[in-house]
């Protein structure tokens, strides 16, 4: 994330083919920096028109990845074609993709239109078709009005918008976005992802979009590749990664879970953990009887009822109730485990602190994973306070 550079400008597309452009294919492409491995033969296949995003946490090999296909970068091993076209010693302005930063680097002294006419200036495209195609390109992000302010009479929403349309502009196959919306604030960043979306979906254009954001990537993507250590952990429509995350990795970096360790019972459908046994689904391979493993459930899977109710689940005490307006967030005490439990605030039930309660949950919404070696990155861990325990 360091470039202030604006992405360099994009070819013509090549000659009709009848190969749908846009498409990525990346094929075993490692790169190394020294001794350490950034991209580890990582293989991956975008479709044309699609909106991929590259999720995970920092220094697991996303802006090496988008580097690479941009051109800023070259992969020590591997291959990497943009529509059906190996790129490989191809400079940056001879790739069809152009890109977005978190640093937008409008140039100050410059009207908006002159920002955003800046990279046919440089291929001398004629004055009358700069015109044209300033004003589409303003268009697209809504800004037309705005053509002779200067960047800094903008707002940060704005600035972004303008670098985006400044990047649209040559028609490149592929927009390559990192982590362009990180410096806006919450609010804006929601709008700005609404109106990507719509905006990539109406252009019909390949997007790959690089974040830590798992809500961002959740909200915006066909597909999400989550990346951990230079490799893809798992590849799947969003709603897949959520509901089936293939890892306890995956599962900790999307949405919050909670874990509870424990180990494989004799038939291998659930745990024996410190709060009975809990049965679930497998995220992928097994762990054979008596192996070490975890349980996931998300905190929305369960439900509060009163105490000694029947049902899958487990008896606690309430330890804290918050009210997050369209939701209500229960801390539930159970022996030395603590369960998050998420409850639509209409409905929820009514319950204080210090409650005795029973957690129900469906078998087929807990998740059993191989246990993790290092501590799962966004764990759900309470310390309960000892006046708790006992
Ligand atoms: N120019 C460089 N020289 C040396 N090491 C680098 C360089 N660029 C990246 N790395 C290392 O490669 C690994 C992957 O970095 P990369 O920037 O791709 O990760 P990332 O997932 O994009 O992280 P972030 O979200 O923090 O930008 C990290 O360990 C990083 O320190």
């Amino acid at each position: 994330m360091a470039d202030t550079v604006p992405a360099a400008t994009a070819p013509d597309p090549g000659p009709a083919t009848g190969i749908p452009t846009g498409g990525v294919e990346i094929i075993g492409v490692t790169k190394r920096y020294g001794d350490a491995v950034a991209v580890d033969d990582l293989t991956l296949s975008i479709q044309p028109g699609e909106f991929l995003s590259l999720l995970g946490p920092s220094g697991c090999g996303k802006t090496t990845t988008l580097r690479m296909i941009a051109g800023f970068e070259h992969p020590d091993a591997g291959d990497i074609s943009i529509s059906d076209r190996s790129v490989l010693g191809l400079p940056p302005h001879r790739r069809e993709v152009n890109t977005v930063f978190q640093a937008y680097a409008l140039f100050p002294h410059m009207t908006v239109a002159e920002n955003v006419a800046y990279g046919l200036q440089q291929r001398r495209v004629p004055k009358a078709e700069q015109r044209q195609r300033v004003a589409e390109a303003l268009d697209m992000v809504q800004l037309r009005r705005f053509a002779d302010r200067k960047p800094t009479m903008l707002s940060g929403g704005q600035q972004q918008r303008i670098a985006l349309s400044r990047a649209l502009i040559n028609r490149p196959s592929v927009l390559l976005l990192d982590e362009p919306l990180a410096a806006l604030d919450r609010q804006l960043r929601e709008e700005m992802q609404v109106e990507l979306k719509l905006l990539q979906a109406r252009l019909g254009m390949t997007f790959v979009f690089v974040t830590h954001d798992q809500g961002e990537a959740l909200s915006m993507s066909d597909r999400i590749a989550v990346m951990r250590e230079g490799r893809i952990e798992q590849l799947d429509a969003p709603e897949s990664i959520y509901a089936a995350p293939a890892s306890a990795y995956v599962a900790s970096f999307i949405g919050q879970q909670n874990f509870v360790q424990g180990t494989v019972t004799a038939d291998g459908g659930a745990i024996d953990t410190e709060i009975g046994t809990v049965a679930g689904e497998w995220g992928a391979d097994a762990v054979a009887a008596g192996g070490s493993a975890v349980a996931a459930i998300r905190p929305e899977f369960i439900r509060l009822e009163t105490a000694g109710s029947p049902g899958v689940g487990v008896d606690g005490r309430v330890l804290s109730v918050s009210y997050l307006g369209e939701t209500l967030q229960v801390v539930v005490g159970a022996g030395d485990q603590t369960l998050l439990v998420r409850t639509p605030a209409p409905t929820a039930p009514a319950v204080a602190v210090d409650d005795d309660v029973r957690c129900v949950w469906q078998p087929s919404a807990v998740r059993l994973f191989a246990a993790e070696g290092a501590p799962l990155a966004s764990t759900h861990v309470i310390t309960l306070p000892d006046r708790l325990r006992a």
